[in-house]
């Protein structure tokens, strides 16, 4: 994935949106999978959405992306109530790359990409007042290092160019906060390092839902700690992620330490809880 200065790219200075939601409830069938849910995402920090499986964080990500409606709470996008944006004035300002998100197969992967495009297109879908848009989906290609395939059929990826490609459409959006579910699910280790590193680089707003822990404490700002629809931590990562709190949502003994070479925290782990060795 290449690194350099692109036009989608904000560098993290001020002016980019706060997303916050507040006392956001969701119930399906009789059970609450979100119980009251508080969240800020800081404008240009990066947020780790954590918690075991089943805790909820999918179901937040659609709350706060706007495609679930919560039974209580609510969600604001730079001080304004996410509802009362119009369709695409909200998909100009905020996306989300999912998690096992469908495109059709016959499309190459710069016509997926492209498909970003469509919030920026006139209100009959036409390209012509989409100025920047080739401009921007080259661009985008490049940024995710898949300008090599641009004309590669969407059905021979494999998975980690697939989840790249998802992120090239969402950037060629240009939104200004983005929504990640578990974004390094399927790729390797340096793809998972670059791919966080990118997302860190486009200095946006942003929430990603992750399971490694370690990824979290390496690439995270900030942390909102999920666990059966209630948020048991939230914070920077070092002060939220503490040995305790390790212990009672995943049960494990772990903690954070210093990295042994990089001015960051570094996940330590034992085992699982009454197995580790310290
Ligand atoms: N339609 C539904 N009806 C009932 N329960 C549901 C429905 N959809 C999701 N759930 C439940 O809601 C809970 C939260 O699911 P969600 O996918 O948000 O969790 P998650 O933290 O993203 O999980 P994972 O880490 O496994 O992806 C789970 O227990 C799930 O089984």
């Amino acid at each position: 994935m290449s690194h350099r200065t692109h036009c989608v790219h904000r560098g993290g200075h001020g002016d980019l949106p706060e997303l916050t939601a507040a006392g956001v409830t969701v119930r399906l069938g009789d059970r609450t999978v979100l119980d009251s849910v508080d969240l800020r995402a800081a404008g240009g920090r990066v947020t780790g959405l954590l918690g075991p499986n089943g805790s909820g964080k999918t179901t937040l990500l659609h709350v706060l992306a706007g495609l679930r409606r919560p039974d209580a709470g609510e969600v604001q996008v730079g001080g304004a109530d996410l509802r009362s944006l119009p369709d695409r004035r909200r998909a100009r300002t905020l996306a989300l790359v999912e998690q096992h998100a469908a495109t059709t197969v016959d499309l190459t992967v710069r016509e997926v990409v492209t498909l970003g495009r469509l919030p920026h297109r006139g209100r009959l879908g036409g390209a012509a007042r989409d100025t920047r848009g080739a401009e921007v989906v080259e661009d985008v290609l490049a940024m995710v290092g898949l300008a090599p395939l641009a004309e590669r059929p969407w059905g021979t990826l494999s998975g980690g160019e697939r989840q790249r490609a998802h992120l090239g459409r969402t950037l060629a959006q240009e939104p200004e906060v983005l929504l990640l579910d578990e974004p390094t699910n399927h790729l390797d280790l340096g793809q998972q390092l670059r791919f966080l590193s990118l997302v860190r680089e486009l200095g946006l707003t942003a929430v990603a839902a992750l399971h490694d822990l370690e990824l979290a404490a390496a690439y995270c700002d900030d942390v909102v700690v999920l666990d059966a629809g209630r948020v048991r931590g939230a914070g920077p990562v070092d002060a939220a992620l503490t040995a305790r709190l390790l212990a009672e949502v995943y049960g494990v003994e772990a903690s954070l330490a210093p990295h042994p070479r990089l001015a960051r925290p570094h996940l330590v782990w034992d085992g699982p809880r009454g197995e580790g060795t310290a």
